[in-house]
Order: C-alpha cells, then sequence, then structure tokens
C-alpha cells in the first residue's frame, strides 16, 4: 500500500512538471542547434549500428563544434549503410572486418563501443592499441581484471578512454553529490540506490531476445540497470571501495539460474554506512494485481546524520530530476540543476551532451570540469561481480579474446 501510494505520488508529480517547468526542455532536448564546426574537429566512429548511439553520441555531437561523428561499422553492410543514411554519417563500414576496418580508418581519432557487453573489452583494446581514444558503453568489461587492462593500455597509450556514467556529468548529480559532501548534514547513515524499469515498458521496449537477456552476451540488470544505484553510490560517497555483504537475485524467467531480471543487494561502506541496491526490468505497476501502468524508479534516497537527501530522476537529470535536501531542524528545500554554477554548460544539454564536451576537454588536453578516478571503472565491476556471487548467480563470461591474450 505504502508502494502504491509513493508510486501514485510520484506519477501525479512527473504529470504536473512534464506539464509546465520542464516541457519545454523536454521538447528542446531534441532541438538544440546544430553547432558550425570546428576547423579539424574530433572524428568519431561507432562500433556497431547500435539503438543507443542516437541518443549518447550522434545527437549530443550535433550541437559540439568539436565533434564529427564520421562512421559508422556494422557487422552487415546493408544495415551500415541503412543507418549511416539515416543518420548522416560520411562513411560506412560493412561486414565481417567492418570493426576492425573502422579502426584502421586514419580520419577516425575516437571509437565510441555499444557492443554487447562480452565485446566490450575485446573491441576497446583493438581500438586503444590502433591508437583511438574510446568512449565506452558501461558496464566497461565483463570482468574486473579486464576493465583494469583496459585502463592501464590507455595510460600506456596515452589515450582517452571513458565508461559511460553519464549522468556523473551532469550538474545535478555534481550538486547532489556536494549537497551529500559538504557537510551540512553530517555522515551518511545509509543510502537507497534504485534503478527499476517496469513490467510494461520494458515489454514493449526490449525483445525477448534483447543482448541484456543473454548470459554469453554479458547480460543481467545487475550487468545494465544495476550499474546506475552502484556507480552513484560510489560517486556520492567516493568510497573506492565497498563490501556486498548480502544479494539475491529475481530470476529471468529465460535463464533462471544466470539472468537477473532483478537483483536486491546490501553493501556495507565506509564508516559503518550501509547502502541498498535495487534493479528491475518487471517491476510491477500499481493498483489491482499490480496491472496499471507506472513510471520507471530511478532514486537515491540518502538518510544522513542531520537529515536526508533525495535525488530523484539522476540518471535522466535532463527529462526529470529533484534534489529534496530535508535537513531535520531546517526547512526542507528542493533543488532542480541544469546549469554548472559558474554558468557553464546549456540549460538543454542532455547527461550525454555534458558527458561529450568532458570527453573531448580531455581529449584537447583542457581539464574537465568533472573526470573520474582511474580507479571508479575497476571498482564498479568489481562490486557487479561481488553481487552476482553473493547471489548464487555465476560471473559473468570473460572476453574470449582476454582468455586467449592471458592463456600461457
Ligand atoms: N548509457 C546508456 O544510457 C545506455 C547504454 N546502453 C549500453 O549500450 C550497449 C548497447 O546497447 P543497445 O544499443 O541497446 O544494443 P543493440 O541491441 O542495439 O546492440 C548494439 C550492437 O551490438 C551488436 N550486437 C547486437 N546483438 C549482437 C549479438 N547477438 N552478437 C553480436 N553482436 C551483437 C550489433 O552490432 P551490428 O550493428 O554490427 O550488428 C548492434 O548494433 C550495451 O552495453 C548497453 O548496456 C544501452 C542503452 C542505454
Ligand atoms: O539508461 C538505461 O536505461 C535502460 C537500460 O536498459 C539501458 O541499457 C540503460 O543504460
Amino acid at each position: 500500500m505504502e508502494g502504491e501510494r509513493e508510486l501514485r505520488e510520484v506519477f501525479a508529480s512527473y504529470c504536473a512538471t512534464a506539464v509546465s517547468e520542464r516541457a519545454t526542455l523536454t521538447f528542446n532536448l531534441g532541438n538544440l542547434p546544430v553547432a558550425a564546426k570546428a576547423e579539424a574537429p574530433l572524428r568519431f566512429g561507432i562500433l556497431g549500428a547500435a539503438r543507443v548511439a542516437p541518443v549518447t553520441l550522434i545527437t549530443p555531437a550535433e550541437s559540439h563544434p568539436d565533434v564529427v561523428v564520421a562512421a559508422v561499422a556494422a557487422r552487415d553492410r546493408a544495415k551500415a549503410a541503412k543507418y549511416a543514411k539515416y543518420y548522416d554519417i560520411g562513411k560506412f563500414y560493412g561486414g565481417p572486418d567492418a570493426y576492425q576496418e573502422l579502426i584502421d580508418d586514419l580520419e577516425i581519432d575516437a571509437v565510441y563501443i555499444a557492443l554487447p557487453n562480452i565485446f566490450h573489452y575485446e573491441w576497446a583494446f583493438k581500438a586503444l592499441s590502433g591508437g583511438k581514444h574510446v568512449l565506452i558503453e558501461k558496464p566497461i568489461t565483463d570482468t574486473e581484471a579486464e576493465a583494469a587492462a583496459l585502463i592501464t593500455l590507455a595510460e600506456q597509450k596515452g589515450l582517452v578512454l571513458l565508461e559511460v556514467n553519464h549522468y556523473c556529468f551532469h550538474p545535478a548529480a555534481q550538486r547532489a553529490r556536494e549537497v551529500v559532501r559538504s557537510g551540512e548534514l553530517g555522515k551518511i547513515k545509509s543510502i537507497i540506490g534504485e534503478y527499476a524499469v517496469p513490467n510494461l515498458l520494458a515489454l514493449l521496449v526490449f525483445e525477448k531476445n534483447d543482448i541484456r537477456f543473454q548470459y554469453a552476451l554479458g547480460g543481467g540488470s545487475m550487468m545494465d540497470v544495476g550499474v546506475y544505484p552502484l556507480s552513484a553510490i560510489l560517486y556520492l560517497t567516493g568510497a573506492d571501495a565497498l563490501k556486498v555483504t548480502r544479494a539475491a537475485a529475481i530470476p529471468h524467467p529465460a535463464d533462471p539460474a544466470r539472468i537477473d531480471h532483478g537483483m536486491r543487494a546490501t553493501l556495507a561502506l565506509l564508516d559503518g554506512a550501509t547502502a541498498e541496491l535495487y534493479c528491475d526490468y518487471r517491476m510491477p505497476g500499481w493498483g489491482p494485481c499490480g496491472l496499471l501502468p507506472c513510471l520507471p524508479k530511478v532514486l537515491l534516497l540518502l538518510d544522513m546524520e542531520g537529515g536526508t537527501v533525495e535525488f530523484f530522476g539522476f540518471t535522466m537529470p535532463q527529462i526529470y530530476h529533484y534534489i529534496q535536501v530535508t535537513p531535520r531542524r531546517r526547512p526542507q528545500r528542493t533543488e532542480k540543476v541544469y546549469r554548472h554554477a559558474d554558468g557553464t554548460g546549456d540549460g538543454r544539454w542532455s547527461s550525454y551532451r555534458y558527458q561529450l564536451e568532458a570527453f573531448v576537454d580531455k581529449v584537447r588536453g583542457r581539464t574537465p570540469q568533472y573526470w573520474p578516478s582511474r580507479e571508479d571503472s575497476v571498482n564498479q565491476m568489481r562490486a557487479i561481480c561481488q553481487v552476482y556471487g553473493k547471489a548464487g548467480m555465476p560471473a559473468r563470461p570473460a572476453s574470449s579474446f582476454f582468455v586467449e591474450q592471458n592463456s600461457t
């Protein structure tokens, strides 16, 4: 009952907001002016004609004066051609060698990897070896050892490697982190981190054989939506280590022993704080038998010595978010942040656009507004592996390319 009330409140507040203050912003997200390009912009190539790339890179690149998406590679030539035409990408590679051909293209400076997780390591390794900067989807790899190897390789090559934890670059996430770390509310006692996709939405968006539900491709909810609350817990607390004390998978009916459609985990953080993580692809709706539709639940809730902080919509702050700070002895306040305090950024930018800004700054030798520490991706991978272990599910398979490289 409490859950139903909460979901109804969230639904009502979302609707009210959508028709008022942020409606213009939501509309504008796809309508940022196309920037005039610099003389020698950073030329990106995309590995895989991925569904996600228009949101994560192609649209953000349009408004960046120093970025051009110059090529796409897909295993099927016709698919590559169609994708290139549709998104106005100048060059395409198709066929079984397409990914390597794109990497070998001397006109390409950076590669975006949005392939199934199991292929992240291999293609990031090959792209870095070929001298390309790499923007890679989350989770960076399937295992901790692979993540560490990529980071070392990027450093050896002097190249930029960035895992797409895009929301961390958005001013709202940075403001939430500032509030939490400012000392205003003292130490953290506990955190709840959730990313749950409603049943009905997941049915509409994901096909049965989606890469997210295939063990051999590095699937599982913890590998996908679970990464967000996990990385946010690390991001907000600044903890570089945590211990998974308990985890329970909600098994996927298609592969119940190995694939989680949901996961609940308890984490022990520094200083005695704890965190409860929940991710799900099949969050039931509300009302009779949970059949009425609900919205995705994307939430961070911190109980601190001096009050609470709720950061709602943390992975999609450009669409909707709020940071509600409730000190125990002072009035509650709600913050919404779309630009940096120094005025940089643009209220219409998505988290992906903020991320691209930082990526380019890093490549160009400027200091990005935010950049993760070299250990972040490794810590994240280690924690994911621990969650699967505690839940009694097998670790995600290592890349066969990594296994071959490391077999004596
Ligand atoms: N940061 C974010 O907000 C989001 C991140 N993601 C991440 O992006 C990545 C891709 O997700 P998404 O775009 O939804 O994925 P898609 O289903 O669109 O697959 C991406 C590409 O992977 C290749 N591929 C797909 N299935 C297989 C297979 N069975 N075997 C080999 N290759 C395959 C295809 O390449 P080809 O075109 O060459 O055939 C395809 O274009 C994942 O790592 C996911 O976690 C996804 C959504 C949002
Ligand atoms: O942002 C996201 O939401 C939906 C997921 O399946 C996707 O992979 C993730 O990155």
